[in-house]
């Protein structure tokens, strides 16, 4: 018999349970009779003894050196990357991409704990030539003081990590709250820093309800600034409490991100990108390609070689090795997703292949799956071509030319990635130039970050803020103007 473990807060440098002394189950999506392990189902009492610590922490931590905080991450890098094994595996476990994927992932933490723990000795501040010859100005930054930090379960590791790695080595000391289905490896990624010998309070983590902890870190008034990562529902509700109180905030929301395939393009290598981008994590990436905009002379071709592969694709299990494609990330999101499904055909789309799962399905029965899906015959009126659905869901338009296709594309609330196919100069210049979005790719997938360059959408993606790379910085940090005379 397994008994599973129970995983605590991790507060002012100690593992505590919540005073509610209340746990919830982490459950494997792949097996939903699996429970991973517990977790604590915090309350505010929770909250605010982390952020007291986090509080008591800061003076000291911001009077360290920039090299100094950079040492420690240096040091969490190194334990990530030894316990990487346990820790994507642990991911898989909790949220149900494939284990390759969370290795993956995993290493792409490390990677930014690296690039983060560099910053320590790079440039914070620029030499400005006053008007009075006998005084000298120059710019220097601060840390906020304590950084509030809500992530979701798509990417366990590498969101926690781009968030708090800056929110360190520029100063601040954090509260993270991990969202519930992911907490465990939340845990784990948090005893790296631990055992790096982070100073008591530098980090803590909460863990628990959204709207308690989440809502609680957003409210907060000992908190002074407030990084998210999530839907654009609660992103909103973030921002708005941040503005009330004068708490500064970044959030990353959704996207509907387009694939354009020109008549030009090498239509096998904008098949690999439409599934690789789309499908790739189950479709939960906000980057997820998910309209797939296809000039009408090469649309029939387009649309036989996609399915041709897409029909391929094995689902099951994400440690199995033949897996391509896991489960949703849990039942709600399973839901969602076949409710835009069914959506989709009742508004007259056509489903093409895909859908939900059969329930006399041995081996897919007991988790959260959905096929790979496409539609066809979908107008812009229609839902699935509109909102965000976070799933292995792809929807196919013809275009006639290519104002047309970006007009399309750009035809939704939200500007996070866009990419093209094609070889020609003055349509890659065209679309970089008329394409409305904060991540633009030519002859490459949707999806792909690089930990060092900024990123973060147009309209309704992002609080009009950008993560990572240097940029990172700018919500991190604020700019001291110094004006020196003797
Ligand atoms: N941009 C992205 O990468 C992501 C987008 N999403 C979108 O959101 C949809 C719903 O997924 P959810 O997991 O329910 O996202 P969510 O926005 O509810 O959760 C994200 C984080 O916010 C926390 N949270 C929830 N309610 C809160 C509140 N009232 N105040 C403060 N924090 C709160 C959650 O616990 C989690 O840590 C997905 O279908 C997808 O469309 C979800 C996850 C990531
Ligand atoms: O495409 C990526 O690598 C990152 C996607 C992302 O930031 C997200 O889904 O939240």
């Amino acid at each position: 018999m397994t008994i599973e473990q129970t995983y605590l807060n991790f507060i002012d440098g100690k593992w505590s349970s919540s005073v509610t002394g209340k746990v919830t189950g982490s459950i494997n999506p792949a097996n939903s009779n699996e429970i991973v392990g517990y977790v604590q189902d915090s309350n505010e009492a929770d909250l605010d003894l982390a952020v007291s610590a986090a509080n008591r922490a800061k003076e000291s931590w911001r009077k360290l050196s920039g090299a100094a905080r950079g040492d420690y991450l240096f040091k969490v890098a190194n334990l990530l990357e030894a316990r990487l094994e346990d820790i994507a595996t642990t991911m898989m476990l909790e949220m149900g991409k494939t284990l390759p994927e969370c290795k993956g992932e995993t290493t792409r933490g490390v990677a930014i704990l690296r690039y983060y723990a560099g910053e320590g000795m790079r440039k914070i501040g620029d030499v400005i030539p006053s008007t009075d010859s006998e005084a000298m100005m120059f710019t220097t930054r601060v840390p906020l003081g304590v950084v509030g930090v809500i992530t979701p379960w798509n990417f366990p590791v590498a969101i926690p990590v781009w968030k708090m790695a800056p929110a360190l080595v520029y100063g601040n000391t954090v509260v993270i709250k991990p969202a519930l289905e992911t907490s465990i490896t939340a845990a784990k990624l948090l005893a790296c820093f631990e055992d790096a010998g982070l100073p008591a309070g530098v980090v803590n983590m909460v863990t628990g309800d959204g709207a308690v902890i989440g809502g609680g870190i957003a409210n907060h008034p000992n908190i002074q600034g407030i990084t998210f990562t999530g839907s654009n529902r609660v992103g909103k509700q973030i921002g708005q409490a941040a503005l009330s109180r004068g708490a500064k905030y970044q959030l990353e929301m959704g996207g509907k991100n387009p694939l354009i395939v020109a008549a030009d393009a090498n239509l096998d290598l904008a098949v690999e990108a439409a599934i690789s981008g789309g499908l790739k994590s189950t479709g939960q990436k906000c980057t997820a390609t998910s309209r797939v905009l296809v000039h009408s002379s090469v649309y029939d071709v387009f649309r036989t070689k996609l399915l041709d592969q897409v029909k391929q694709l094995k689902l099951g299990n994400g440690n199995d090795s033949t897996t391509w494609m896991g489960p949703c990330a849990s039942e709600k999101q399973r839901d969602t997703v076949l409710s835009y499904i069914n959506k989709g055909v009742a508004e007259g789309a056509s489903l093409l292949f895909g859908g939900s799962v059969s329930a006399d399905d041995e081996e897919l029965k007991n988790g959260y799956y959905v096929q790979p899906t496409v539609f066809d015959n979908v107008t812009t009126d229609m839902t699935i071509a509109k909102e965000e659905i976070f799933g292995p869901v792809l929807a196919l338009l013809p275009f006639e030319d290519l104002k047309e296709a970006v007009a399309l594309a750009n035809d939704v609330e939200y500007g996070l990635s866009a990419s093209i196919y094609t070889q020609n100069i003055a349509n890659i210049l065209t679309f970089i130039s008329d394409m409305d979005a904060g991540l633009v790719r030519i002859n490459a997938e949707t999806a792909g970050v690089e930990l060092q360059a900024p990123f973060g959408g147009m309209k309704q993606s992002s609080s009009h803020s950008r993560e990572q790379g240097q940029a990172a910085i700018e919500f991190f940090t604020s700019i001291k103007t110094v004006f020196l005379k003797a």
